[in-house]
């Protein structure tokens, strides 16, 4: 069957352009939105995600400020950068990067971010905003699949959807976009028993469980959509997602690549709530 690659890409390219002309516009009636990107330690994957962040902003116009931190760095004091930055008027966007070191609990500096500056949407305000259908700040990378699929053409509108992985990040904020938008959503996880099963009944598949090869041809219904989360390295020490991309491929009528699908999409939603934030706090 022939199937549709959706290019995440190009489509975060297009957004980042569309930002870039915004901002440039709320420059010339003197706002300039302002990211503040924390780093701990030096993990070399969240060197390459901050530095992709960094870049982003540069683009667009985002004034930004990295802000890197020892990894030996105590949590109150991690707390307390937070804290400061949350009175910084430059900055209308904070984001912590994960993981962090095993001695700081994430749940605790998140809970620091004031909610309007929350470009990541971790907060439990901007969580439970989501879950209560209430205007708040959502999680990048389920905003970034939102977004895919519409700039795709792709129709949610009494699908059914399932959702493979329930982390904080992905996999439930998803499953609540997803039914928002009136698909019929089933949440799938490590424990699910037959997890094919279910996945053999979706018109769409979102594989968000960080296990290479997870989903196989015998997961996927002839003429689905799959959408890959996962960012793995195969044998050959290659990014790979979660589907096996060769024999699930022909069978779906759209599926995004690793890379160049999912993740550039992660950032470009995180410019579009720091810009989205910058104008909220600008008009209160
Ligand atoms: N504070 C946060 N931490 C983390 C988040 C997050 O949204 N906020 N998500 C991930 C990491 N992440 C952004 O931080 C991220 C991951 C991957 C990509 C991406 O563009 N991937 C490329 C491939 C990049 C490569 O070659 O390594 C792709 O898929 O094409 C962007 C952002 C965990 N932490
Ligand atoms: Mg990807």
């Amino acid at each position: 069957m022939a199937y549709q690659l959706i290019n995440g890409k190009q489509i975060a390219k297009e957004i980042r352009l569309e930002l870039k002309h915004e901002v440039e516009q709320l420059k010339a009636e003197g706002l300039q939105p302002g990211l503040a990107v924390i780093l701990v330690g030096n993990n070399p994957a969240s060197e390459t995600y901050v530095r992709g962040k960094i870049r982003a902003s540069e683009e667009i116009g985002i004034h930004s400020q990295l802000i890197r931190m020892n990894d030996t760095i105590t949590q109150e004091d991690l707390l307390s950068k937070v804290r400061e930055l949350n009175e910084d008027p430059n900055i209308h966007g904070i984001l912590v990067q994960l993981p962090l070191p095993d001695h700081i609990n994430p749940d605790k500096v998140i809970e620091v971010i004031s909610p309007s500056k929350d470009v990541d949407g971790f907060t439990p305000i901007n969580m439970g905003k989501l879950v209560i259908g209430q205007r708040g700040l959502l999680p990048c990378t389920p905003y970034g699949i939102m977004q895919m699929l519409d700039r795709t053409g792709i129709s949610l509108e009494g699908k059914h959807a399932v959702v493979v992985g329930r982390s904080n990040i992905v996999g439930k904020p998803m499953a609540i976009l997803l039914q928002q938008a009136n698909a019929t959503v089933t949440l799938c996880h490590s424990r699910t028993v037959d997890l094919p099963h279910y996945t053999r009944q979706a018109d769409l598949i979102i594989a968000a469980v960080g296990k290479l090869n997870l989903i196989t041809k015998e997961h996927v219904k002839p003429g689905a959509v799959v959408i890959d989360v996962g960012m793995n390295r195969n044998d050959a020490g290659k990014l790979a997602g979660d589907v096996n991309f060769e024999e699930v491929a022909p069978l779906t009528s759209a599926i995004t690549p690793v890379p160049g699908g999912v993740g550039p999409m992660t950032i470009a939603m995180l410019m579009k709530n720091t810009v989205s934030a910058a104008k909220a706090i600008w008009q209160r």
